[in-house]
């Protein structure tokens, strides 16, 4: 019998994230196939769709793990829909990536949902601004819907500096939300798989910024015992948006109640891994694995 396929949809096969999953995937016996995005060729007919990587016809895959970043979500979400045709299990699928990926959807749909995010707006009009800053107050963090890594994401703390920068944002049409700022300098990142918390790990942002991503400087350590409630609100959320996996970010509001920032599809295991000592990639090619072999396959056999 030949070692199942996993394609690891993944510009860069150098990443930390990317080298584990390859790692997991071999240590279990399976063949990763790590696709540049940027490479694949997808050709459709009325018979169905082939893919190719290069020149190279890819093999049937039993699943697909998209590792892709903000600026090609669409591309990946192509990519996931032909993997889900072959009946190939994708850990997230493309609507759900979709979703996840556009900020103020994905709030809508937490909120929808019943999960607390603090308090958002999004606008569009200019002659809307002073309307939108009054309603969420001072300070106030304005994010670029489709910015990651806290790239994006601005902290202003006076009327008149937000005024500049929604007017630029506004001027460069850039698509734009503004948001309470919540105090404290620090968020919990929950990491979420198939309805599980696998590991979390507290963000402090450093002392020159407000924002604890760890690209940006934060610094990250343990949690010892995640609290009850935030543990179900980063589950819920990520069942809201109809991810398998997820990198949910929580900050407390003011009373110390979970607030969701954001529900990562594509969270980094590098951190995480280090700080928890928990073997993410494994768990994920585990989860994989079973996931795919449950799927029955259109001819009746799994591919290979
Ligand atoms: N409303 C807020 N109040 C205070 N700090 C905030 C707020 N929103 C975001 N931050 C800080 O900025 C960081 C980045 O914000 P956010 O997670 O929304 O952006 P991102 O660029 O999508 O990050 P990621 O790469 O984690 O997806 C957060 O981790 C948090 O430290």
């Amino acid at each position: 019998m030949t070692a199942p396929c996993i394609a690891i949809l993944s510009r860069r096969p150098e990443l930390y994230s990317t080298r584990r999953l390859v790692a997991a995937a071999e240590h279990l016996g399976t063949v990763p196939l790590v696709l540049d995005p940027g490479a694949c060729l997808l050709a459709l007919d009325s018979a169905g769709s082939v893919l190719y990587h290069g020149n190279e016809r890819v093999p049937s895959c039993v699943a697909a793990i998209p590792r892709i970043g903000s600026p090609i979500t669409r591309l990946g979400g192509r990519l996931l829909r032909h993997f889900a045709s072959q009946g190939s299990y994708c850990l997230n699928g493309a609507a759900a990536l979709e979703l996840a990926r556009d900020k103020f959807a994905a709030l809508q749909a937490l909120v929808q949902a019943g999960v607390p995010v603090p308090r958002t707006v999004y606008f569009s009009n200019p002659q809307q601004r002073e309307m939108a800053m009054a309603q969420v107050g001072w300070p106030l963090v304005s994010k670029l819907l489709e910015g990651s890594q806290g790239v994006g994401v601005m902290l202003a703390e006076s009327a008149a500096s937000a005024r500049g920068l929604l007017d630029t944002l506004l001027h460069l049409q850039q698509e734009a939300v503004v948001q309470r700022y919540l105090a404290g300098r620090e968020d919990l990142r929950v990491i979420v798989l198939a309805g599980q918390i696998l590991a979390s790990m507290r963000r402090r942002a450093p002392l020159d910024d407000f924002r604890s991503n760890l690209h940006r400087g934060g610094e990250a350590t343990l949690v010892g015992d995640l609290p009850a409630p935030w543990a179900a609100i980063a589950l819920r959320a990520t069942a809201a948006l109809g991810l398998d996996f997820a990198g949910v970010d929580l900050m407390a509001d003011g009373d110390g109640q979970a607030l969701v920032l954001e529900v990562n599809p594509v969270p980094s295991l590098e951190g995480i891994e280090r700080v928890s000592g928990v073997d993410v990639a494994d768990a994920i090619m585990r989860r994989v694995l079973a996931a795919a072999l449950r799927i029955p396959h259109p001819s009746g056999r799994r591919p290979g």
